[in-house]
């Protein structure tokens, strides 16, 4: 059976569209369906000097692969004209929308999947909406409590315990049932999704060197070793809580399955230095298969076909790996 998988474009001054102009040039083994507004599509191509063949997209039919140059699209009106570079709030609405009927329509079953372009949380949130990002719309969505941003490229996963809150929160939200929650959907996705027996995780620690004994923050010895204690003790394999600046190296990473970071940017900005425009965004927990690029808007190289599209391959690759395993199930 062909899967189908949704593709949402995201933030159409950004590169997003073009994303998916460019990938559509080449053939998938699966029905690739873009959520979108096809004018803005049809718009960006002209821009780029491409052609693309938009297909509208019927839920009755059975699924089947589009050839190369073609692609499936599901109508979702935008708000205003767009032009590339520049954001406009007017279309906050309309980018959050292709994110809702993405998300009902993988919760009802049309899709095996859904791949996410890049978003501008700030203009989603300038246009009176509140958002943080996918991640947690995603969760929201699907009435689901808790899930697990990870990022990962060749030879290295990073998943997060806090995603996208001010620093200033973050030591506050670091608590024993969020890291047991987060420790226990990673090491089970690790297991189902990646087919790995027994995880092995490095955990960071929060503070400075791991806290110093305490003389450089406490949360390492009052609720990091006591959370991981506990897991470790229901047979989990979690090292740490280990000094973040020391632990990204091969002497570790070797033989590991994944790095826990205690925030965005304390496990991210390695992961995008070793990876960057060659790593998949993977939400875990879901009731569905979401995926995503590594990168942002990039809204200076909209409609200017100098952008790489590495990352949102690689997050149709395994968008589509991970839905057939899913499948098999
Ligand atoms: N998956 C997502 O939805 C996602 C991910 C990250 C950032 N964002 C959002 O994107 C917006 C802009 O963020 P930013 O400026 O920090 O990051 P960015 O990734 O948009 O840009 C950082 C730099 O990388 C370049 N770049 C990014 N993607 C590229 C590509 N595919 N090919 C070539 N060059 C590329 C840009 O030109 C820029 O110089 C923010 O609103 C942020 O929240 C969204
Ligand atoms: N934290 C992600 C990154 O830095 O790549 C990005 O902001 C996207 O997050 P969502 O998938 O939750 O939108």
């Amino acid at each position: 059976m062909t899967i189908r998988i949704a593709i949402t474009p995201g933030e159409p001054a950004g590169i997003g569209p073009d994303l998916v102009i460019k990938l559509a040039q080449k053939s998938w083994p699966v029905q690739l369906v873009a959520v979108v507004d096809k004018t803005i599509l049809e718009k960006r191509a002209k821009e780029l000097g491409e052609t693309i063949n938009l297909i509208p997209f019927d839920e009755k039919e059975d699924a089947i692969v589009a050839p190369a140059g073609s692609l499936f699209y599901l109508q979702i009106e935008k708000g205003e004209e767009v032009t590339p570079g520049k954001l406009n709030e007017a279309n906050g609405q309309y980018v959050l929308e292709t994110l809702r009927v993405a998300s009902q329509k993988n919760m009802d079953g049309t899709f095996a999947a859904v791949v996410t372009g890049p978003v501008h949380k700030g203009i989603i949130n300038q246009a009176g909406i509140s958002f943080s990002g996918h991640t947690e719309f995603f969760a929201q969505q699907s009435n689901t409590q808790d899930v697990v941003m990870m990022l990962a490229t060749e030879g290295l996963r990073v998943a997060l315990v806090t995603t996208h809150i001010p620093l200033a929160y973050v030591s506050r939200a670091i608590t024993h049932d969020r890291l047991t929650k987060v420790i226990n959907i990673l090491n089970h996705d690790l297991q189902t999704k990646f087919g790995i027996a027994q995880p092995k995780i490095l955990v960071c620690g929060l503070n400075p060197h791991a806290g110093e004994g305490g003389h450089l923050g406490r949360e390492e010895i009052e609720t990091i070793e006591p959370a991981l204690d506990a897991l470790n003790n229901q047979g989990m394999s979690l090292i740490g809580p280990l000094p973040a600046d020391t632990l990204f190296q091969s002497k570790y990473l070797d033989n590991a399955d994944a790095v826990l970071a205690m925030y965005h940017d304390q496990g991210l900005p390695v992961l995008k230095y070793k990876g960057f425009g060659n790593s998949v965004n993977i939400t875990l927990g879901l009731p569905f298969v979401r995926t995503s690029v590594d990168h942002g808007t990039a809204l200076d190289l909209a409609a200017t076909g100098q952008i790489e599209v590495g990352s949102f391959d690689l997050a149709i690759r395994e968008a589509i790996k991970l839905a057939s395993k899913k499948a098999m199930n």
